[in-house]
């Protein structure tokens, strides 16, 4: 039986970790990549040219098919095979409705780092059939150069491409990039280390490496040389607050801990939160340069200097919050694709700088007379990391839509790692508009290329959507205003509490400059309900609150919870009278965005 149809069940070895953990991969994209990319492997072995039968290579893969498969014969081959001396990259298992069950292993000489030669094979083979009535068969991966690779660039040859030693498969995997179909491409046929090596963040904490190694195919002969270390483009990064939960580092993904969220309400500058998608950009400030240009306008040069001196500082308080934020939560239900947040992904400051608005009017001539004659849609932002979103025209002229072309945060001038010398700020809008290092500003009726706006980084599915293959992506709305949200800080999640009140402490924002009329707490899962005080924040100007509002309470502990495991929720109104969901599940959603349900915390009451 082909293994495409039988693979409903995988296991997966983290190569990285190489310890006897087996990882249960349940991921949409894992599941999908591994099934197309298993399914296609025989064939592909029986057509390849390059596939040497005597050299080892730098890797071997054991294949056992057993008849009567039973729990722990995973394990007990995988102590086998470590009996051998071999490091294993990869396991798999593929099941039939019936008992029985294809294992395979890829596998590397522990002492060689190489294959394993035809004597090796053997005693492999030997030992494995020791275990269980079933054939057993051992080879080694197959061999390809660069050049074969280069040959597979298209979806009738097969994508192909290398990463270190290794050949993979994509060309399933390419429609559901959370990338975007048109960086991935660019690699088609070649190497990705040298992508990889700016885009980081595959290298760093995420999926992506699993994924890649489900979609193996064989051994690269030619690999590239190692990186050199000192062009490593991340070297001129700032330094970094140690007090940040880092996700990532090349780029910076980080995180405000919950310990400093609640100490200002303007958020400290080092202690903001990071969402890069790139390398910092240096900027020499007298040399900066913003272009603004575009149909309907009549294109201008601005210098720093030119912004500061020629048009009237505005000051606006702003939280930005990434679309991701809180996606650890999807995750514990099925796992999502990208940066598994807390509820750090977001900050505020007080942002100077000057109103795009009057930047687009005033010295560009974008009037609203040109916005209908031109039909602009769009104001596109162009950072210098090549980073590119855009907002709808309305919220970029609106006199109460507040976008700032920011030089300052928080009375400083604006660090580098936040942007400088400009960025745009777009208050209660998704973080990702909020472009950095802003370079180019344009006026279009088209919205921005790239996978931040057009791809599917920044777009809600249905949580039915599992993979992407037949989905017309354009014609889902990217995210720009984000929904109601707020979170417990305090107390925090698995502490004890001891007193017959427990103080309760956290924030509230909503998108779209809609503030926050209420905040309530239970302890009995909503049944009955306590309302919070509303604190700083809380006296912002209607449809301009884009700062969060903090808020504490008193909660009481009833008798029939005293001395146990209790769970604060809390949920916030805004000034629509919109409020959070109770449940994470219905908002589930294959790139982990808009988490906004109600929010739990699990703590211990101590009774005296
Ligand atoms: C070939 C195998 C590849 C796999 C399995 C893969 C996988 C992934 C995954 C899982 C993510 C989500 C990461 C996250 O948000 O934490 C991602 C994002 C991304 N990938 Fe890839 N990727 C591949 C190739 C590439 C290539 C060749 C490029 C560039 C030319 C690229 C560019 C990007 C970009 C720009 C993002 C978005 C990063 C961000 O928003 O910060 N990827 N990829």
């Amino acid at each position: 039986m082909a293994i495409s149809r039988r693979l409903v069940q995988r296991f997966q070895w983290s190569a990285s970790l190489r310890d006897s953990r087996i990882v249960l991969d349940r991921t949409w994209l894992c599941l999908s990549a591994a099934a197309l990319a298993w399914s296609d492997y025989e064939s592909r072995r029986r057509s390849r040219q390059s596939f040497c039968e005597t050299d080892p290579g730098r890797s071997s893969i054991i294949k056992f098919r057993v008849d009567n498969d039973r729990p722990g014969l995973l394990s007990e081959a995988t102590e086998v095979l470590k009996k051998q001396h071999l490091n294993i990259k990869d396991a798999r298992i593929s099941t039939a409705d019936d008992s029985r069950a294809e294992h395979v292993y890829i596998v590397q000489d522990k002492l060689s780092g190489a294959g394993l030669s035809e004597d090796r094979l053997a005693q492999v083979r030997e030992a494995l059939r020791q275990l269980a009535a079933g054939d057993c068969r051992a080879e080694p991966w197959p061999r390809y150069c660069s050049a074969d690779v280069a040959k597979h660039t298209t979806p009738e040859q097969g994508i192909w491409v290398s990463y270190k030693d290794g050949v993979y498969d994509i060309t399933k995997f390419v429609a559901n990039h959370p990338g975007g179909t048109d960086k991935i491409m660019l690699a088609a046929g070649k190497a990705i280390d040298p992508f990889w090596r700016i885009y980081q963040q595959h290298t760093g904490r995420g999926n992506a490496l699993e994924l890649l190694e489900s979609m193996r195919i064989g051994d690269l002969s030619d690999p590239p040389q190692a990186d050199d270390r000192s062009s490593c483009p991340f070297s001129t990064d700032p330094e970094r607050h140690p007090g940040l939960i880092f996700h990532n580092n090349k780029p910076c993904n980080a995180e405000l801990p919950a310990e400093l969220m609640l100490d200002a309400w303007l958020t400290p500058n080092p202690v903001w939160f990071i969402r890069h998608h790139h390398p910092v950009p240096i900027m020499d400030h007298d040399q900066y340069r913003l272009v603004v240009d575009g149909v309907g306008t009549k294109s201008v040069t601005l210098s720093l200097e030119d912004l500061k001196s020629r048009f009237l500082k505005r000051e606006v308080v702003a939280t930005l919050q990434c679309g991701g934020n809180r996606r650890s939560e999807l995750d514990q239900i099925e796992k999502t694709s990208g940066i598994p947040w807390g509820f750090g992904a977001m900050s505020t400051a007080k942002w100077g700088g000057v109103y795009l608005r009057e930047v687009l009017q005033h010295c560009a001539g974008l009037s609203h007379e040109n916005v209908e004659a031109f039909e602009v849609k769009h104001i596109i932002f162009k950072g210098l990391d090549s980073m590119e979103a855009s907002i709808p025209v309305q919220k970029a002229l609106s006199p109460y839509g507040d976008v700032l072309l920011a030089y300052e945060m928080n009375g400083e001038s604006l660090p580098k790692e936040h942007g400088a010398p400009v960025r745009i700020i777009v208050p209660g809008v998704v973080g990702v508009r909020n472009v950095k290092w802003v370079g180019k500003i344009t006026a279009s009726q088209e919205e921005a290329q790239g996978p931040w706006q057009r791809g599917i980084a920044y777009k809600g599915f249905s949580p039915n959507v599992k993979e992407l293959t037949g989905i017309d992506i354009e014609k889902i709305p990217s995210m720009q205003d984000l929904p109601v949200q707020s979170a417990i800080v305090f107390p925090k999640a698995g502490s004890t509490v001891e007193l017959d009140d427990i103080e309760v402490k956290g924030f509230a924002w909503s998108g779209g400059g809609r503030g926050i009329v209420r905040v309530d707490l239970s302890l009995d899962d909503g049944k009955t309900w306590i309302t919070a005080d509303l604190q700083d924040g809380k006296d912002q100007a209607y449809n301009r609150a884009w700062a969060w509002t903090f808020w504490e309470a008193s909660v009481p502990v009833p008798d029939s919870l005293k001395g146990k495991d209790i769970t604060i929720l809390c949920r916030a109104v805004d000034s629509a009278y919109s409020t959070q969901p109770e449940r994470p599940e219905p908002l589930w959603n294959l790139r982990g965005l808009n988490c906004n349900c109600w929010h739990r915390v699990s703590i211990r009451h101590q009774d005296d």
